[in-house]
């Protein structure tokens, strides 16, 4: 195929990268083939080899001892695992099993989600803007109540999600909350509702790809929210990059460490986004991420994003900037920081430049 109907068979008519791999491809098209600065090379990672976290002793006498746990991995790679927290094992199981039932589902059932009421089914990241694209299919479920979510999602997985949306957030709530009151401040809860009020399910779908070096599923991003919880599955390829403290390693490729987050059977991860990075004045990380693909399983991999609401203005708090003596970063009105991130393709941390006090 040549390059443009190549482009109109995945993007426009909906078939995505899946529907070229169930064609019979045999090799990597150009417009899959990064260029090599942003490949990722296994031999230049190593595995995270942090313990996951045992959320059920929060209500143990070891409390004090998991806060300490979640607010170190919190304040250094911004990346950490739980265990034993409140979402069922077979709950998580089964998202699985949905996302691949949806993705295996007919062209024609998946292109009636591209442009519909709080859902989206759509290919790469930002493909009318991306030179290179993602090897990856996805969904959005945008969350307003359980009537639209039920209406509006697909039967396939809609139970499901919204089990796991609930769940997920009481995690979300509760690390917020233990990170909030370690920064010496007080926030009401509405206040903390404000903060993760806009709630996104995504459903990440990655074939098998004939040679992974060449792509990525994911390319370099740190996530824009407040927190998110991650299901992986078995397959492994995410990969997270440890900076060294020096803020002009931010962006750059080649500085820091990749690590891999290695999947952990039950585990749920958790990270920081940009939000929460912001409004702790720095002290919490929001990582810089990306994800490999694989050439023997297609992987599946299923997030939680949680946002500030569009109308909230976010900058570090102001009992923060008082005891740092400075703000690292400006207000931003959530709503420009979102359409910031969505109209642009991956770019690695670039998209903090909004809020950096000395850009434009
Ligand atoms: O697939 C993964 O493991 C991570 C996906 C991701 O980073 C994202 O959807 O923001
Ligand atoms: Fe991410």
């Amino acid at each position: 195929m040549a390059s443009n109907s190549l482009y109109n068979f995945i993007v426009k008519e909906g078939n995505g990268i899946k529907g070229l791999v169930d064609s019979g491809l045999l090799e990597v098209p150009n417009i899959y083939i990064q260029p090599i600065h942003e490949r990722i090379n296994k031999k230049d990672s190593k595995p995270c080899d942090m313990s996951p976290i045992d959320l059920s002793k929060l209500n143990g006498k070891e409390h004090d001892k998991v806060v300490n746990e979640i607010v170190r991995a919190t304040e250094t790679l911004g990346f950490f695992q739980v265990v034993n927290h409140c979402v069922p094992l077979e709950l998580l199981e089964s998202l699985k099993a949905s996302a691949h039932t949806f993705f295996n589902m007919p062209l024609e059932k998946k292109v009636a989600y591209r442009q519909s009421v709080k859902m989206k089914y759509g290919t790469s990241f930002a493909p009318e803007k991306e030179n290179v694209l993602e090897w990856k299919d996805y969904i959005i479920m945008e969350y307003s109540s359980d009537e639209d979510a039920l209406q509006y999602w697909p039967n396939v997985c809609k139970e499901v999600v919204l089990e796991y949306l609930k769940l997920a957030s009481k995690i979300v709530k509760d690390i917020l909350k233990i990170l909030i009151r370690k920064l010496g401040v007080e926030l009401d809860d509405s206040k903390i509702e404000c903060l993760i009020g806009l709630k996104k399910v995504n459903m990440n779908y990655y074939p098998a790809c004939p040679n992974p070096d060449l792509t990525v599923g994911v390319g370099r991003h740190s996530d824009t929210g407040m927190i998110t919880v991650l299901l992986q599955d078995g397959i492994g390829g995410l990969y997270v990059k440890a900076e060294h403290d020096n803020e002009s390693n931010v962006g750059d490729v080649g500085k820091g460490e990749w690590l891999e987050i290695p999947p952990i059977s039950g585990a749920l991860i958790i990270n920081v986004g940009d939000a929460l990075q912001i409004l702790s004045n720095g002290k919490y990380k929001s990582s810089e991420h990306r994800v490999m693909t694989t050439s023997t399983q297609s992987r599946v991999s299923i997030p939680l994003f949680t946002h500030p609401i569009p109308t909230e203005r976010i900058g570090p708090l102001p009992e923060l900037v008082k005891k740092d003596g400075l703000a690292k970063y400006k207000e931003v009105l959530w709503q420009d920081y979102i359409n910031n991130f969505f109209g642009n393709p991956h770019n690695g941390k670039k998209t903090l430049d909004l809020a950096k006090i000395n850009s434009a």
